[in-house]
């Protein structure tokens, strides 16, 4: 069925309603995962689901297989997004082919991002240049098959010096058959509430759906607000600095923020919101019920407008058998578990591993490359620039778009001393044996409670320093590694591929928390991104130049190892020790 048709409805009952939206997890595990949970949050009622697209059309396949399990087997529509531009035209036929066959029948056309802001559109990957070509192209070919939805920017696709603009190509997307609207998230909701008036002002007809995103937690909503340029009012960082180290009081003043936006956006005649999830649900659902648009977890009664998921599910014995009579026990035993690991290594089995805002792929301009790094000619050259990161001496690199965190200024002559020598580190962690809750520098959680931290390492290094790190190893017991190359040669003396828990808290009253692991799965989840950092960062530079094959052999060559010393009762310096003597010093030393 076509969304709009519901939204119509909707309106014209002038009810409330919402969508959910949700990407593609990296991980198999991570797939399963979520489709229980998009089976839980149908419960929700959702008019429809919205599943994202990769960039270049890298998902399309798990994008339609998402869409379209999740119509068929929980009886949700389905909103497959599409990208268009620097894609491959055959990929983008034959996606829509597939939808078609499989009964999916909404696409939210997208134009994408280019790689870089600077990289001009290449026609000769693609058909498609813009967002609209890709609406035409569909009711050219598929008359009214599909609804079509389209993104819209209340404070512009780039900046704000753009809106205006932007609300023509919007109009005109319209124009070319686009039926619906979903905007960017934001926060500002009176520029909301403005820019919808200045749309309608100039003929957008078609409904427009806001984003809405919960915040989660502190370090991801600052990456994601800056990276997509949305304005935050001055309140919310006034009101998160205070909290911005204490996950479950971020995250509480998130759905706070997210119910006091909903109401003023009610109140103003909005009736549709867009959810975006990234794959998680407490939020979203605590957002619901404390609107009282839906019943909370300890009222089970069925929401007269859901599809008729809850009756549907009633009499089939698809949960696991113990849990059969206590769907309240299995919602409240399943729904948290992966709410609380956050950082990069978080736990791969998640769905919302990972963690996606439309665009994973890494952006870097050329004249930022240039500015900031130089032209490296010589691994030398490389060293130097993790060396002056690690000294504070230069504010970011490729993989760490901040300076370092005040937890690693303990260790950073360490730091720079293996980066001289060719361990190029992108993550670490100093150990901690029992921290106060409230520490400065390592505390996190709840208060009252202690934390624990055993001391991490991430680096790329050659293969020969590696090979002489491995013999080195070989006898510490305590210390556990995986290294593995662009190509995926793993090298690990872990046996068992079960967790291992790096960062862990004890709290008053409360189960221990383990927010980061260091696991097989998601090292090499994260790993292909890791290694496209090197061929972001050389595609910077004029493909046939010095820097551009440095990177680029770099990348293709050298191996991304992490090690663990397991025994945090050892102080932050003695995983250094293992590095004494290793590699290769700066020429300049
Ligand atoms: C709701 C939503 C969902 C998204 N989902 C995904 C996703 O699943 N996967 C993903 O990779 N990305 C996704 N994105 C991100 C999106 O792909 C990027 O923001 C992209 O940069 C712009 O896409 P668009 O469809 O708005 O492009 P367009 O409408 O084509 O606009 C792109 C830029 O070109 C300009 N422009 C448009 N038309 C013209 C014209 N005729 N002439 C000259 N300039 C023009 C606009 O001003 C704008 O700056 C999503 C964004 C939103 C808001
Ligand atoms: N609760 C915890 O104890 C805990 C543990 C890990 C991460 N986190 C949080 O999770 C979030 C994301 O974590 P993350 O690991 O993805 O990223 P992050 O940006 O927090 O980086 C993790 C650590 O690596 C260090 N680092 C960054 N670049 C480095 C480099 N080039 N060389 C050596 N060290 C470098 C940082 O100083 C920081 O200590 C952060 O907010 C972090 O605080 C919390």
């Amino acid at each position: 069925m076509k969304i709009i048709d519901k939204i119509n409805k909707a309106l014209e009952d002038d009810r409330c309603f919402w969508s959910f939206e949700y990407f593609p997890p990296k991980t198999q595990q991570g797939v399963m995962n979520l489709y229980d949970r998009i089976e839980r949050m149908c419960n929700l009622g959702p008019l429809f689901i919205d599943v994202t697209w990769r960039w270049g059309g890298k998902s399309s396949d798990l994008t339609l297989e998402l869409c379209s399990n999740s119509q068929t087997v929980y009886g949700v529509e389905a909103n497959m997004h599409m990208t268009c531009t620097n894609t491959n035209f055959g990929l983008i036929k034959t996606a829509l082919e597939k939808a078609k066959d499989q009964g999916v029948q909404n696409i939210l056309a997208l134009r994408g991002d280019l790689p870089d802001d600077t990289v001009e559109f290449d026609p000769s990957v693609g058909e498609f240049k813009y967002a609209i070509d890709l609406v035409r192209y569909i009711r050219k070919t598929y008359g009214d098959y599909f609804c079509i939805s389209v993104a819209g920017y209340p404070e512009g696709c780039v900046g704000p010096e753009d809106v205006e603009r932007d609300i023509q190509y919007l109009k005109e997307k319209q124009e070319a058959g686009a039926d619906i609207a979903v905007t960017q998230l934001f926060y500002d909701v009176d520029n909301f509430l403005a820019w919808v008036d200045k749309c309608r002002a100039a003929g957008i007809t078609i409904p427009i759906l806001p984003g809405i995103m919960p915040i989660q937690n502190y370090g991801g909503f600052k990456r994601m607000t800056d990276l997509c340029r949305i304005s935050v009012p001055q309140e919310i960082w006034d009101r998160l600095e205070p909290i911005k180290d204490d996950d479950r009081a971020v995250k509480d003043y998130g759905i706070e923020v997210a119910v006091d936006m909903i109401k003023r956006l009610r109140a103003a005649g909005m009736r549709g919101f867009h959810f975006y999830t990234i794959n998680l649900e407490r939020s979203t659902r605590m957002v619901l019920e404390k609107l009282q648009l839906v019943p909370t977890v300890h009222e089970v009664r069925p929401l007269p407008w859901s599809p008729s998921l809850s009756e549907k599910r009633a009499g089939e014995n698809v949960r696991p058998i113990f849990w059969r009579n206590h769907a309240r026990s299995y919602i409240k035993r399943t729904e948290l578990w992966d709410e609380f690991p956050n950082g990069r290594w978080g736990d791969a089995r998640s769905p919302a591993y990972g963690e996606m805002v439309h665009n994973e792929q890494v952006r870097l301009t050329a004249d930022q490359a240039a500015k900031k790094w130089g032209h490296p000619a010589t691994v030398d050259d490389v060293k130097q620039l993790f060396v002056r990161y690690c000294e504070n001496r230069l504010d970011s690199l490729p993989w760490s778009d901040t300076p370092l965190q005040p937890e690693s200024q303990a260790i950073q002559d360490s730091l720079a001393c293996i980066n001289a020598r060719g361990f190029l580190t992108i993550n670490s962690q100093p150990s901690c044996n029992g921290a106060p809750s409230s520490d400065k520098v390592h505390g996190w959680g709840p208060s009252n409670g202690f934390v624990y931290k055993k001391a991490y390492l991430e680096f790329f290094a050659s293969p020969e320093n590696v090979k002489a790190l491995l013999a080195r190893l070989e006898g510490n017991p305590t210390v556990t590694y995986y290294a593995v190359t662009k190509g995926g040669e793993l090298l690990t003396n872990c046996v068992e591929d079960s967790p291992n828990a790096v960062t862990w808290g004890v709290f008053p009253g409360k189960e221990i928390l383990q927010p980061t692991i260091v696991e097989r799965v998601s090292f090499l989840a994260w790993k292909d991104e890791a290694f496209e950092f090197w061929n972001a960062w050389a595609h910077a530079y004029a493909r046939d130049s010095v820097s551009a094959g440095l990177l680029s052999d770099v990348s293709d060559s050298w191996y991304l190892m992490n090690i663990v010393e397991n025994n945090f009762q050892k102080s932050s310096e003695s995983i250094f020790e293992l590095f004494d003597g290793l590699g290769q010093a700066l020429s300049t030393e």
